[in-house]
């Protein structure tokens, strides 16, 4: 069985403003094995987020169901961890008390805190970063931290809503070589959330591509390319091809059913 199952599901929100309802997501089906990376792919709008944060347990399907190792997902649990595009880390905290935020709300002493924070330090490459704060860090080093804050609670599935889309080129082609190696020391299932082709293919061993809202699974690739991956390799830019090709398709759909894009 996969350790994320989501079955069937459909997410309407009741836009109270407007008095209408918006169909964010149509019956999405994808199942995500063990030790998985699998990106979520698709244009602006097309409910990506919502659909992590259904995984996190944030928001709960109109229909259908999504479980995590057979259990039902009900409310955010230890179980997943969850980097945002920012890091949201506390400013007055150094470094090792943000990884271990989440112990100091269970009451950890200070020895274990610190102990249990190292190891994720080391993990993520932050080594002689400890007592910083978060201001003197850079942009990537503080998504690090979150990662080092999602990391330590030993998650079974680690979600990222676009967890470097506010970095700069370099810096976020870095931290995705730095993720795919700390994805293969760590062995988690990780569901990522992106707006980049080149991105996903860098990452997943499976993209998910989908569809203009009401999103839809339009097609689950599996990336079966040699790591680290070459962005310039033919078999690459094959795929790269085929993901603008249905990307393409679905805007073409998107704008002849007249509705405004946001890409
Ligand atoms: N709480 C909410 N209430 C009403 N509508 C919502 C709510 N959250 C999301 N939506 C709508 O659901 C749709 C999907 O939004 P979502 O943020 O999941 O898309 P996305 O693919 O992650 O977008 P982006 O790539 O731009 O971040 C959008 O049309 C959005 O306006």
């Amino acid at each position: 069985m996969a350790t994320i199952e989501i079955s069937h599901v459909s997410k309407i929100f009741t836009d109270k403003k407007r008095n209408a309802d918006v169909t964010a997501l149509a019956d999405i089906s994808l199942g995500i094995a063990r030790n998985e990376f699998v990106c979520l792919l698709g244009p602006s709008g097309c409910g990506k987020s919502t659909l992590l944060n259904m995984i996190a347990g944030f928001e709960q399907p109109s229909v259908g169901s999504i479980t995590v190792d057979g259990e039902r997902i009900t409310a955010p649990g230890a179980d997943r961890g969850v980097v945002f595009q920012h890091a949201n880390l506390m400013p007055w905290l150094p470094v090792w008390e943000n990884v271990a935020f989440h112990l100091l709300l269970a009451g950890g002493q200070k020895a274990e805190r610190r102990a249990r924070a190292q190891t994720y330090i080391d993990m993520v490459g932050l080594t002689g970063f400890e007592n910083h704060y978060p201001s003197e860090l850079s942009g990537g080093m503080n998504q690090r931290v979150g990662i080092a804050r999602a990391l330590l609670m030993n998650p079974q599935v680690i979600l990222m809503d676009e967890p470097f889309g506010a970095l700069d080129e370099q810096t976020r082609m870095d931290m995705q070589t730095e993720l795919v190696r700390i994805w293969q020391q760590h062995q988690g299932t990780i569901a990522f959330v992106t707006h980049g082709i080149d991105e996903a293919l860098t990452l997943g061993t499976h993209v998910a591509v989908m569809s203009a809202r009401p999103g839809r699974i339009v097609e689950i690739i599996p990336i079966d390319l040699p790591r680290p991956r070459d962005i310039t390799s033919p078999q690459f830019n094959a795929l790269k091809r085929h993901i603008l090709a249905l990307l393409r398709g679905e805007r073409a759909s998107f704008q002849q059913a007249g509705q405004e894009e946001r890409v």
